[in-house]
């Protein structure tokens, strides 16, 4: 379990917190001392945790850190807790989404260009903890608070553990062939999108998709061009979370 040199509790009044680029629980009120105090203490609990998750996936980098989320506009960490564990509390689980414009195939492999779409970016929960249940409540938390649905979440280069996940909870097992590394779910373009300016899609008409006049401007498919990536797209070794993604701007909502 990860527990730091500091009481975690003044940080977490409640099991799960949501921290933004002003790296501070959203639930905190202080004033500027009690600010950075609290600043640097994030920062602390959200790179050991960034750590451990890659360390937990073999990724040679971490996909998360203080620095990372401080220079986001569109990116929220959840940070799952046990503050009555041990003498100071302990952080047990942090789950990294935001939103992407993405370049993607459809069913039918025609692109469509997505705007600030929903994607799960980092999710880890600790060793010691995995498979009770925590994964599950630390994600639908966030799903309630972005008004999210797990199907029209992208995800960035899942693992094994994590496509079980999807599996498992949300009946998520068909996935949309497509060429970089962010997975789709059979459904993801049907129906409405996430919330009201979330995964706003325009598609190519087959025509321009087959000219390839959006296809080959598009630094995506520059990057990547159009194959089957299939189950390489499970992570492994380095990954970059970045590429073939634009800035988009993030949902925030009261957090229950
Ligand atoms: C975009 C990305 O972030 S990809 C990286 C995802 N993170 C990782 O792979 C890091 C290591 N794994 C973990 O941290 C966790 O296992 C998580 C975050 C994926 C899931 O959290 P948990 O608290 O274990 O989830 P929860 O208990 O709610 O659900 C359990 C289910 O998750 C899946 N799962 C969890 N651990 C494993 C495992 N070791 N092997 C296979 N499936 C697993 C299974 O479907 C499991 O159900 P089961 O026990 O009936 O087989």
């Amino acid at each position: 379990m990860v527990d730091f040199r500091f009481d975690i509790k003044p940080l977490f009044p409640q099991q799960i917190i949501k921290v933004s680029s002003n790296l501070l629980p959203h639930t905190f009120r202080g004033d500027r001392r009690q600010c950075l105090d609290a600043t640097s203490k994030m920062s602390e609990i959200i790179d050991r945790l960034g750590q451990l998750s890659a360390v937990s996936q073999g990724l040679t980098k971490p996909v998360t850190s203080a620095q990372r989320l401080r220079t986001s506009e569109n990116q929220n960490i959840y940070l799952l807790a046990d503050p009555d564990a041990g003498q100071n509390g302990v952080v047990t689980g942090l789950l990294k989404v935001g939103t992407k414009d993405l370049y993607l195939f459809d069913e039918q492999g025609v692109t469509r260009k997505m705007d600030q779409s929903p994607s799960i970016l980092d999710f880890y929960v600790h060793e010691s903890r995995q498979r009770a249940g925590l994964g599950k409540h630390l994600f639908e938390t966030m799903l309630k608070e972005e008004q999210w649905t797990p199907l029209k979440c992208s995800v960035d280069r899942p693992s094994e553990k994590l496509l079980a996940f999807l599996g498992k909870h949300y009946g998520l097992v068909r996935t949309i062939p497509h060429a970089n590394h962010f997975v789709l779910y059979e459904g993801f373009f049907n129906g409405p999108q996430n919330g009201s300016n979330n995964g706003h899609h325009e598609p190519e008409t087959p025509e321009r998709a087959k000219n390839g006049l959006h296809i080959t401007n598009s630094p995506n498919t520059q990057l990547f061009g159009a194959t089957y990536l299939g189950n390489d797209n499970i992570r492994g070794g380095r990954r970059s979370s970045g590429a073939g993604a634009g800035h988009g701007q993030s949902q925030s909502t009261a957090l229950l």
